[in-house]
């Protein structure tokens, strides 16, 4: 179902964490919110499961406003990261219980815990009690209790963050899959920049109370609509020289580290510190006085000079991504 948010406005005290949030997020679509900590991400996806109030504008989920539904009338599945189950409850149980709650006949219960027990790869462990079963596994007995109620729509906080670093991304996958198998809404909120570019649709930056861009994982990386954003996203920040520095007759260019070629070219910057990763190495360099990252494949060390040119860039004025 689409879900719409327009101009959504929260204040605490005298702050504006959220200033006039608009989107609309389309039917079965995997939505991805991404920000520092503290911009307000957890207070919009609170708003959302209808938690939380805004002060000002409206939620609409497939054409009918709910902005003042409270969560068990909205038909909306949460995950958050401190999923609590039922310690005392089997997984079947645990499972079952947003079921039995709705009143629903047994066998019919029965039918959906084990059809949603198989899509999470939890149907062997239904007996067990769910303090004898892993942390992953007990995230995904989170996530089936979560949407075995068929919801309109379903919001994730971190769902992920309490796995290690493999199962995350082994995790992530699942998560796609299981999105793309239930053709949900997902509404995803995380600070990870890797999590938010390999599993999102598209992704929205929440920054300074707004959705500063929204865009496919690749056009955020490759078309930052602001510095903000360009210098937020990637493993380094983009790098902004003033145009004429190499040439050009514009305000600012940017430019990702991995955009140059190294080794060659008209232009030369020394080494100051270097970062490697996998085969290949992030020199820190300063250059005509500015200080920028050059990815390299070949060796160099601090103190080196070393020839680049420049692939690609993009222009900017005032903060803002000229037109493309
Ligand atoms: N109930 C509340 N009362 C007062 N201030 C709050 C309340 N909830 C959140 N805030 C403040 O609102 C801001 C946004 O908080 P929120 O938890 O939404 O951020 P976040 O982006 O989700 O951060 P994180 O990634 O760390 O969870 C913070 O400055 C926080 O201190």
């Amino acid at each position: 179902m689409t879900v719409e948010l327009i101009e959504i406005t929260k204040i605490y005290g005298n702050k504006k964490v959220l200033d006039g949030v608009t989107e609309k997020i389309e039917s079965g679509e995997f939505f991805v919110i991404l920000g520092p900590s503290g911009e307000g991400k957890s207070t919009l996806l609170r708003i959302m499961a209808g938690i939380e109030k805004p002060d000002k504008g409206k939620m609409v989920v497939d054409g009918k406003e709910i902005t003042n539904l409270p969560p068990e009338k909205r038909n909306v599945a949460m995950v958050f990261q401190n999923y609590a189950l039922y310690p005392n409850m089997s997984v079947r149980d645990n499972i079952a219980f947003p079921l039995k709650m709705k009143g629903l006949k047994r066998e019919e219960i029965n039918e959906r815990v084990e059809k949603v027990a198989g899509l999470l790869g939890i149907a062997e462990i239904l007996d067990k009690k769910v303090t004898k079963i892993s942390g992953g596994q007990q995230q995904r007995v989170a996530i089936a209790r979560a949407i075995v109620r068929s919801p309109s729509y379903y919001l994730l906080d971190e769902p992920l963050s309490n796995l290690d670093a493999r199962m995350r991304t082994v995790a992530r996958g699942e998560l796609k899959r299981i999105q793309k198998e239930l053709k949900g809404t997902f509404i995803y909120v995380t600070h990870d920049q890797k999590e938010a570019l390999s599993l999102a649709d598209r992704v929205a930056v929440l920054h300074a109370g707004k959705f500063e861009q929204v865009s496919k994982p690749k056009d955020l990386y490759d078309y930052p609509r602001t510095k903000w954003v360009a210098e937020f996203i990637g493993d380094f920040p983009m790098n902004f020289l003033p145009g004429e520095v190499i040439g050009e007759k514009c305000q600012e260019v940017g430019f990702r580290p991995e955009w140059v070629s190294v080794g060659k070219g008209e232009y030369t910057c020394s080494v100051e510190a270097v970062e490697a990763v996998g085969d290949s190495r992030y020199l820190v360099c300063v250059f005509k006085g500015y200080g920028i990252t050059i990815l390299s494949e070949d060796y160099y060390d601090v103190g080196d000079e070393v020839r680049f040119e420049v692939n690609q860039f993009r222009k900017f004025k005032n903060g803002l991504l000229e037109e493309y």
